[in-house]
């Protein structure tokens, strides 16, 4: 269309708008990958003042360098009422995957004074795009100061870790937006579900219904204290085997999603305080595990609000059911969520996640989230319910 020129994206091996549709061009990766004595081996040219550096995040002093910059300068929502706040300890889960590489988590520095102002990562991941496991780098935390904007600085930090992704012999990359780029494989809505409705009124997160009064909104959302479903416990290391037969098995069934191993269950879904909860439902007879839900910790800040500076938001992250119905399943986690004291509820509309949304009193989100591949064309768009990737 004649609409806006991405003059970076237009380089990029990228579904192109002016391509969609076209279906005389092949699905997998768009171009070869390059042979590595012929990727480029020095880092990308910045801008004079500022310099590459790599974070090391097992250093305190680094971490709460990047905990700062995405504190103050990371994603806001469509409002500017809200940042997101990810947790040191979030951030250390997050990045240090097996086999991550310290050389994707790339900072930029302003010389003189040495102030981290940019931040980019990526992390290595196994995604089957239907019968393919493609080795990937998952981006993220794509973040420059705020005082740094419109500079272009952007394209740089992404050719800087794609050199770097290169070098490694990973040709694809997977990752999300709230902006549209060129081309969404789908584009996602995100729900939310009060579980502190005062609270959410008072930010302004939410506003009290028509013909509601705030007692009967309270009441509206009220949650048992306990879950509803025999043998819902938390998940443990010994479950890990368990966990990733009944999960490979689930997501099998989706166009897009992670190939979890043991390893990768281990990291991604035991249960880490503060960062990712997870429970299973342990039939009381068999002992089978049938069923899995989880969600992640994900604070934001709640810009100039004189009686709340943090909102707590658990989001939804990989769900399995089998034998307990869904709803069930996650109507148990809100109630879990809630006994942990969190004020909402996220969740997208992937995976099966349009089957609990309405009947579990979530309501619609203001925006949208687009998932993007790098290097690798999708035919045609998928389904939100063909995809079954959570990016963080
Ligand atoms: C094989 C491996 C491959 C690995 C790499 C794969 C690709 C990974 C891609 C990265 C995935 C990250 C995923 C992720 O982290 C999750 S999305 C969250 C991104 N971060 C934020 O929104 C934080 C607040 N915003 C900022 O810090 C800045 O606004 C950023 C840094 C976003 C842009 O800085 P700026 O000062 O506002 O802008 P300029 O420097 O002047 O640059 C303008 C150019 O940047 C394009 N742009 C804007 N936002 C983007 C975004 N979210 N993705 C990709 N591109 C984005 C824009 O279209 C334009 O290009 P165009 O002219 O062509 O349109
Ligand atoms: C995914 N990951 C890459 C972070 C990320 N980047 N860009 C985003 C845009 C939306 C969402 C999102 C995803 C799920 C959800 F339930 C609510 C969301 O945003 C609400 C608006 N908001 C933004 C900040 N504080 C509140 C995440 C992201």
């Amino acid at each position: 269309s004649l609409g806006k020129k991405h003059k970076f994206w237009e380089t990029q091996p990228v579904g192109q708008f002016k391509d969609v549709g076209d279906t005389s061009l092949p699905e997998g990766p768009i171009e070869p990958p390059t042979p590595l004595s012929e990727v480029k081996q020095e880092p990308y040219n910045l801008p004079s003042p500022y310099e590459w550096t790599t974070c090391d995040l097992d250093s305190e002093e680094t971490c709460n360098e990047v905990y700062n910059l995405l504190k103050n300068n990371y994603v806001e929502d469509d409002e500017n009422m809200f940042r997101f706040n990810y947790s040191k300890e979030f951030l250390r889960w997050a990045l240090r995957p097996p086999g991550y590489y310290k050389s994707w988590h790339i900072g930029v520095r302003a010389k003189t004074s040495k102030k981290l102002v940019a931040f980019i990562t990526g992390v290595p991941a196994r995604i089957r795009v239907r019968d393919e496991v493609v080795k990937m780098a998952e981006i993220n935390f794509l973040c420059v100061h705020k005082k740094l904007r419109s500079k272009r600085l952007a394209p740089v930090m992404i050719k800087e870790v794609t050199r770097r992704v290169h070098l490694e012999n990973i040709w694809q990359a997977a990752y999300t937006a709230g902006v549209v780029l060129p081309t969404p494989i789908t584009t996602c809505q995100y729900w939310h579900r009060s579980l502190n409705p005062k609270k959410l009124i008072d930010v302004g997160f939410s506003r009290l219904g028509p013909r509601m009064t705030m007692s009967r909104t309270i009441k509206l959302y009220k949650l048992p204290d306990q879950p509803a479903t025999p043998g819902f416990r938390k998940m443990e290391l010994r479950d890990v085997p368990a966990v990733t037969r009944l999960l490979r098995n689930y997501l099998s069934q989706f166009v897009v999603s992670p190939d979890f191993d043991e390893n990768d269950v281990e990291h991604w879904l035991l249960p880490t305080e503060d960062v990712v909860d997870s429970y299973l439902v342990e039939s009381p007879k068999t002992h089978d595990i049938t069923d899995f839900c989880s969600f992640y910790t994900l604070p934001s800040s709640i810009l100039g609000n004189q009686n709340y500076s943090i909102l707590k938001a658990a989001y939804s992250y990989y769900n399995v059911s089998t034998k307990t119905p869904l709803l069930q399943l996650m109507n148990d986690a809100l109630i879990v969520a809630k006994k942990k004291d969190f004020d909402v509820f996220n969740a997208l509309d992937v995976m099966h996640n349009k089957s609990f949304l309405k009947e579990l009193k979530f309501g619609p989100g203001d925006g949208q989230l687009h998932y993007y591949l790098y290097n690798y064309r999708i035919r045609n768009a998928l389904r939100t319910s063909e995809l079954g990737l959570v990016l963080l």
